[in-house]
């Protein structure tokens, strides 16, 4: 399933909590959730932002990106309706799946 399909219902703290606890890269920041890559050099960094970018732009939803060097940073949240919803918990399983063997 791809974020496009997931509702954008805000989810509870509760929900938000157990959300967490099967995507531990993660971590709560307010309405968003965040995660950092360190790439092993700088255009693998950019590499997965690219990647990153076509799923989110197929997924129809985007992630807050911020590039340091090699070190990669994505912030979620569903700014439509003001928070966390499924739709950032998808697009956050989709980016675990593509960091896999970027993270180093
Ligand atoms: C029409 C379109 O689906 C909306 O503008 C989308 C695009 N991407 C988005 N991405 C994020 N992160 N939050 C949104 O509310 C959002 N809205």
């Amino acid at each position: 399933m791809d974020a496009s399909e997931h509702s954008d219902t805000l989810l509870s703290e509760a929900e938000v909590a157990t959300a967490l606890e099967s995507q531990p890269r993660w971590v709560r920041d307010g309405d968003t959730i965040v995660r950092s890559v360190r790439a092993a050099t700088y255009l693998d960094g950019i590499g997965l932002v690219d990647a990153v970018a076509a799923a989110a732009e197929a997924a129809g939803h985007h992630p807050d990106i911020t590039i340091r060097w090699r070190e990669v940073t994505f912030t979620l949240s569903t700014h439509s309706a003001g928070g966390l919803t499924a739709k950032d918990f998808g697009l956050a399983a989709t980016i675990d799946e593509l960091a896999a063997g970027i993270d180093d």
